[in-house]
């Protein structure tokens, strides 16, 4: 039997809105496309499948935050598939994946956060770092840290069945910007280890039978910008050396599509 390609998680920012043109951030509210947004990721669905960077039929999952502007991304990138190919993809909206809530900073612009904190007398000996302060009224680099482990935590007990059963699983997420790199860091295990003794237990973020919930002994999150880059309608691809799903990595040749018998060079540990 042929060997099932090294699953992999294809991530994607959403497409343009007004605000992530000006650069506003945008935690909680729900921007729609903009025009040229909508036209971007049509585009984008239509390059994608015609050109093989991604295989529709090997697509298992999409995980999505509950945004429009994310919702809307994944209808059209899905315009571009058939039905049936439609119908074996599970879409999943977890809210796990929402964007950084940014409290007293939502619709600002990077160098009005500054100055308002600045007003506030913070920052005095060191300038302001997201990925380190968080955001007062906001979420701390804590809190988004802890749910978006649970959200790989799910990714990856899925990969690691999907394997052990020898089926090929690329699973799409369909978010925001900083949630996204956030997300991107974690995979590779940057950051801090927490463990998760005495935080209460959470209910499910999403609804979905066949999505295990997963019950974390311990989570990461950043303490420091993890240095990528993901505008608006960015595709990122993450996947696993050695074909382990242990061995989280980064795949710099992106969307580029490997022939399985080609991985070989990694070396094997797939079951
Ligand atoms: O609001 C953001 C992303 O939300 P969304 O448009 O829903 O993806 C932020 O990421 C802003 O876009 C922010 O201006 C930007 O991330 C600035 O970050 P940095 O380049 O690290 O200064």
């Amino acid at each position: 039997m042929a060997k099932a390609p090294t699953p992999r998680c294809i991530i994607v920012r959403h497409g343009q809105t007004e605000w992530s043109k000006s650069g506003q951030y945008t935690g909680l509210t729900d921007l729609p496309l903009t025009e040229y947004g909508v036209g971007q990721m049509k585009r984008t669905g239509e390059s994608i499948f015609r050109n093989k960077f991604i295989d529709p039929n090997q697509i298992t999952y999409i995980f999505t935050s509950p945004r429009i502007r994310a919702k809307k991304t994944v209808e059209l990138i899905l315009e571009n598939l058939t039905e049936e190919q439609r119908t074996n993809i599970r879409v999943v909206v977890d809210e796990d994946l929402r964007e950084w809530e940014y409290g007293d900073y939502e619709g600002l612009l990077t160098e009005q956060i500054v100055q308002l904190r600045k007003s506030r007398n913070l920052d005095q000996n060191r300038p302001w770092n997201i990925w380190r302060d968080g955001c007062e009224n906001g979420e701390t680099t804590e809190q988004i840290g802890l749910r978006l482990s649970r959200v790989i935590g799910r990714i990856q007990n899925l990969h690691r069945k999907h394997q052990e059963e020898g089926i090929a699983s690329d699973i799409m997420v369909f978010a925001h910007g900083h949630a996204l790199r956030y997300f991107a860091g974690l995979w590779l295990r940057m950051g801090e280890e927490k463990q998760c003794d005495g935080q209460e237990p959470q209910p499910p973020t999403y609804q979905d039978d066949t999505v295990p919930f997963i019950s974390l002994k311990s989570y990461r999150h950043l303490v420091d910008n993890p240095s990528f880059l993901l505008d608006a309608g960015g595709i990122g691809v993450l996947s696993y050396a050695h074909h382990n799903i242990d061995e989280p990595a980064l795949a710099l040749a992106g969307a580029f599509v490997c022939p399985p018998e080609e991985e070989s060079q990694h070396g094997s540990t797939a079951k």
